[in-house]
């Protein structure tokens, strides 16, 4: 991947960690805290992992990148409700990322 790939990676990021509706996805879930969790979703995933991740140079292109994106949204879908506030979350924030990533270069 060139460095194109790298700043949008970034400027993506950050659009998703301002978004009004990141709050149930910008640490990882509470384990403890959230019964079933551990036992259901195999892969946590969360954006602050993915900042950790893209800081320290761990994504080896785009698609690793948009791999970790959509696991938020696909663990978020398996494990709520689309008609609950977190999966109504999930959802706006998918929308989002999916429109903004095909508007930038
Ligand atoms: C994304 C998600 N999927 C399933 C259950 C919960 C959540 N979000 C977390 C929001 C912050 C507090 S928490 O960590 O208890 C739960």
């Amino acid at each position: 991947s060139n460095t194109h790939g790298l700043t949008k990676c970034r400027v993506l990021l950050a659009e998703l960690e301002a978004h009004p509706d990141a709050w149930p996805f910008l640490t990882p879930v509470n384990q403890k805290a959230v019964p079933g969790y551990r036992k259901v979703i195999k892969k946590p995933m969360d954006l602050s992992t993915i900042r950790e991740k893209l800081t320290n140079n761990q994504y080896l292109n785009l698609e690793t990148f948009i791999a970790d994106v959509n696991l938020i949204f696909d663990n978020c879908e398996k494990f709520n409700e689309d008609d609950s506030e977190i999966g109504r979350g999930g959802h706006s924030m998918r929308r989002f990322f999916d429109k903004r990533w095909t508007e930038l270069l």
